[in-house]
């Protein structure tokens, strides 16, 4: 089948090239030059495993094309949306300028029969609204929402855990069937809905999945207060399959391109809708998440009796999450920016993500691995659970720092070994 996929960035560059290795004829497009120069010559813009492989081979095979120019998507039958919907930049709600453009910039192509797919996360009522728009060309509209995790992209694509179809037509339905054909194949549950569902299934999916791990960074504040351990805590309730233990690691809480966002837009919609109160707790979720950036920045200060200028701090991690390069809203970043800001000389490292960050905070000292980050640091924190950091040895860590005072963020490291090998170690809701 021709498809094209309108925006190719975390989401869309993976999508394109997932739907053209499963046999698709794919042309990608997006607005900015770099991106597409790199994805037409078989690279990845982005650090996101497997990938590579997949451009190479999808590349080689003439089944995966990219341009910045929309017209070479005329031929397609199926056009995803998968541009960005970020934070508006004077409120919470989502900035929906990139897919009104990206549906425009398609209108003078579509042919009657076509398929719209939109894939971006938006707020409810945007799907009714963009089918009216494309009504005219005789084109339809589908909402199908995507769940996949950066750092595990290209399996979600390939082997989704769910579908879901926000459809208004029984032929909607089945091109969808094709397009998935593989994944429909293999028994992947499938949910056909309307509209609103689909749209709504996405905000709910990441609203739950924000809330829990706000709750556990909730518990995670109790425990520092009574000496109990949060991470035993999880694995407790954990056991209980109603609970289950995924997403319940305390640490600095979520970060990227979207938890945050989408919380924040779900109820900045809820508030338009008149049922503000309904998702009211989200905001409390936020303010959790917050606080567990800020209370490491203390951590760190108290350390040092409450005066953090002129100290050297190695961060060890700077991604929202690790197998990524992604520093949106990471609250890596975040608490090194937040450090260096309160005079601390701040040595920041993580295996992918330097160069996103002296993009978006070039006052940071950037060093090109941990050992140089650590040498002679005065505090060290782990903020982003890379394996390298998981595994680092507490003695041979000591050996190379000024002052061994650590603070593991992520909640990964082994306090007694830590403790034994001479740290001053802090975890986060655990003693
Ligand atoms: N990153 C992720 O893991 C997931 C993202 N999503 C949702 O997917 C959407 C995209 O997210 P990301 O890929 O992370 O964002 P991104 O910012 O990495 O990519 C968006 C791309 O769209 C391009 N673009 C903007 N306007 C365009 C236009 N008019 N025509 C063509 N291209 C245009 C941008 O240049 C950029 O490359 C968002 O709504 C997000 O919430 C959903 C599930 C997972
Ligand atoms: O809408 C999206 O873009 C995606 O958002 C999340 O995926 P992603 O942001 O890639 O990463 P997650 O693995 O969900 O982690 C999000 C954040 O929560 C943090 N986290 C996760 C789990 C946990 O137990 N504790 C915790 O602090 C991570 O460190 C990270 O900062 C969802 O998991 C995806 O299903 C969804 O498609």
């Amino acid at each position: 089948m021709k498809l094209s996929v309108i925006g190719c960035g975390y989401l869309g560059a993976v999508h394109a090239a997932a739907m053209a290795s499963l046999g698709h004829d794919v042309v990608g497009i997006d607005v900015d030059q770099a991106k597409i120069d790199a994805l037409a010559a078989g690279r990845s813009p982005i650090y996101e495993p497997g990938l590579p492989e997949l451009l190479t081979r999808t590349h080689a095979s003439g089944a995966l094309r990219f341009s910045t120019d929309v017209t070479d998507a005329a031929e397609a039958v199926v056009h995803f949306i998968a541009v960005g919907t970020p934070q508006s930049a004077d409120g919470n709600s989502a900035d929906l300028r990139f897919v009104d453009a990206a549906v425009d910039s398609l209108l003078p192509i579509l042919k009657p029969g076509d398929l719209v797919v939109g894939k971006s996360t938006v707020p409810v009522g945007t799907a009714a609204r963009l089918q009216e728009r494309i009504a005219p060309t005789g084109a339809e509209l589908a909402w199908n929402p995507e769940f996949l995790r950066e750092g595990f992209a290209v399996k979600d694509t390939i082997e989704p855990d769910r579908l879901v179809y926000g459809v208004v037509s029984e032929r909607a339905r089945e091109i969808l069937d094709s397009v998935y054909a593989r994944a429909i194949g293999a028994g992947t549950p499938l949910v056909v809905t309307d509209y609103a569902t689909a749209e709504l299934v996405k905000t709910a999916a990441n609203a739950f999945l924000a809330t829990k791990i706000s709750f556990i960074n909730a518990m995670a504040e109790i425990a520092e207060v009574t000496g109990a351990d949060v991470t035993q805590l999880a694995d407790a309730i954990g056991h209980d399959n109603r609970i289950g233990r995924r997403f319940l690691n305390a640490g600095i809480g979520f970060g990227g391109g979207c938890l945050p966002k989408d919380i924040r837009a779900f109820a900045a919609r809820a508030e338009e809708l008149g049922r503000g109160e309904s998702v009211a707790f989200l905001a409390e979720i936020d303010a959790i998440n917050l606080r567990r950036r800020a209370r490491v920045v203390d951590l760190v200060a108290e350390s040092f009796g409450g005066d953090v200028s002129g100290r050297r701090v190695a961060v060890l991690g700077l991604a929202f999450k690790p197998e990524s390069d992604d520093v949106r809203d990471s609250p890596a970043l975040d608490i090194a920016r937040a450090l260096s800001a309160a005079g601390a000389t701040v040595a920041g490292y993580d295996p992918e993500a330097v160069e996103s960050s002296r993009r978006v905070a070039p006052e940071l000292d950037y060093v090109s691995s941990a050992e140089e980050a650590l040498a002679g640091a005065e505090a060290v924190v782990v903020a982003t659970e890379w394996r390298q950091f998981r595994e680092l040895d507490a003695t041979d860590t000591a050996a190379r720092v000024a002052r061994p005072v650590i603070v593991d963020a992520r909640n990964v490291l082994d306090p007694s070994a830590w403790r034994a090998a001479g740290w001053e170690f802090h975890g986060l809701g655990r003693p």
